[in-house]
């Protein structure tokens, strides 16, 4: 498992003071991803991420030749003031996202885990922000702390699978919190993960904020009410579509896999079709937030639309969706390493 974090994400960091010398929009023609990087400064933190992912993909690289996957998890925030005490949020408790890398795990991917700072992490999922209070896991016997034998068995079961990605070396954890801390670490890790060519997946289940206040914009200090007159008007910007950079530029060897999230059944297909066609990648996963549970909807361009349903009974049983969605997008990576193989010795 990763190494303490030296750094922090929730933290606002506020010396990175409105550069008010950079123009809102640039004079030379740049993409809107490039106008956005130049406007905006990387986290402080970021050569040191970058250090870190780097080692751990050298290590893999050179030791366990597993393919990777970047799973990304939870939701990104959309500040309002530089001292940030009100941000926007995108709901995602990050249940998709931790599952899902524990089952990359037991099918013997590396994972690296992209995730808002203090949402649901693997295997320890199972035991916070949970019904339980954390207490309730242990009991008192001669004076000493013991595992309540009620979880035991569970729990054991849980440890050991922690301990062997521990062991392997197999699990990094990279937390975000704003969409520009989560935008930079992206580009940054999509960059790294160039040198694992065909074997880097991308599994992107975080919920990324669609619109921002740039920083051109944002107030130093707390906004306050009696100013506005009682009325607080936000004027947001689209955050640039970074799926067609990270499909183009970034990491154009790798399988990308999005998550198209509608409350709207009537949609949901169609959106997923239209995101396919915009940036051009090889899987779209839809999911309904009422029914995330229990159902999702494989959309590619190439094969009829794929529904992976939990039975009610399954439901009831707590089953989890993702140990049927995660072999089948293994299945599809392992194809799309063999086809890219095929061509390049043509
Ligand atoms: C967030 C959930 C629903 C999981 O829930 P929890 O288990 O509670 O964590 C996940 O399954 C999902 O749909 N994730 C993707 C949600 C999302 O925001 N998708 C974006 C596309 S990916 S964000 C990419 C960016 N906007 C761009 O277009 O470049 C969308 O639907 O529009």
């Amino acid at each position: 498992m990763s190494p303490k974090k030296s750094f922090h994400t929730s933290n606002p960091e506020t010396d990175t003071a409105i550069d008010r010398t950079i123009p809102d929009f640039p004079a030379a023609q740049l993409s809107d991803e490039d106008r956005y990087f130049r406007a905006h400064k990387p986290p402080k933190y970021l050569d040191e991420l970058s250090a870190e992912v780097s080692e751990f993909v050298e290590f893999h690289l050179k030791n366990s030749k597993k393919n990777i996957v970047l799973v990304t998890s939870g939701g990104t925030t959309v500040p309002l003031e530089n001292n940030t005490v009100r941000f926007i949020d995108n709901f995602s408790a990050g249940t998709r996202g931790a599952t899902s890398a524990e089952y990359f795990l037991e099918n013997g991917y590396a994972v690296i885990f992209l995730h808002r700072e203090f949402s649901l992490l693997p295997y320890s999922r199972h035991y916070s922000h949970t019904t339980n209070c954390f207490l309730d896991y242990m009991t008192e016997e001669d004076n000493k702390v013991q595992i309540n034998r009620d979880f035991a068995d569970e729990m054991l079961v849980v440890l050991r699978k922690y301990n062997a990605a521990k062991e392997s070396n197999s699990l990094l954890l990279i937390p975000f919190t704003t969409v520009n801390q989560y935008l930079y670490t992206l580009k940054t890790i999509s960059e790294i993960l160039h040198r694992v060519d065909t074997r880097a997946l991308f599994y992107l289940a975080a919920a990324v904020s669609d619109f921002f206040l740039p920083q051109s914009k944002m107030p130093q200090h707390k906004i306050q009410s009696q100013e506005s007159g009682g009325k607080l008007i936000i004027d947001l910007e689209p955050v640039p579509k970074f799926l067609s950079r990270l499909v183009d530029n970034w990491a154009p060897a790798a399988m990308i896999v999005s998550f198209k999230l509608e409350t709207d059944n009537t949609i949901l297909i169609k959106k997923a079709k239209n995101a396919l066609t915009r940036y051009q990648h090889q899987l779209v996963i839809g999911n309904l937030l009422q029914t995330r549970k229990k159902e999702v909807v494989f959309v590619t361009t190439d094969e009829p639309d794929q529904w992976i349903k939990l039975t009610d009974e399954e439901y009831k049983n707590k089953e989890e969706i993702e140990k049927i969605i995660i072999p089948a997008v293994i299945e599809r990576h392992h194809k799309w390493i063999k086809q890219r193989n095929e061509n390049k010795q043509k």
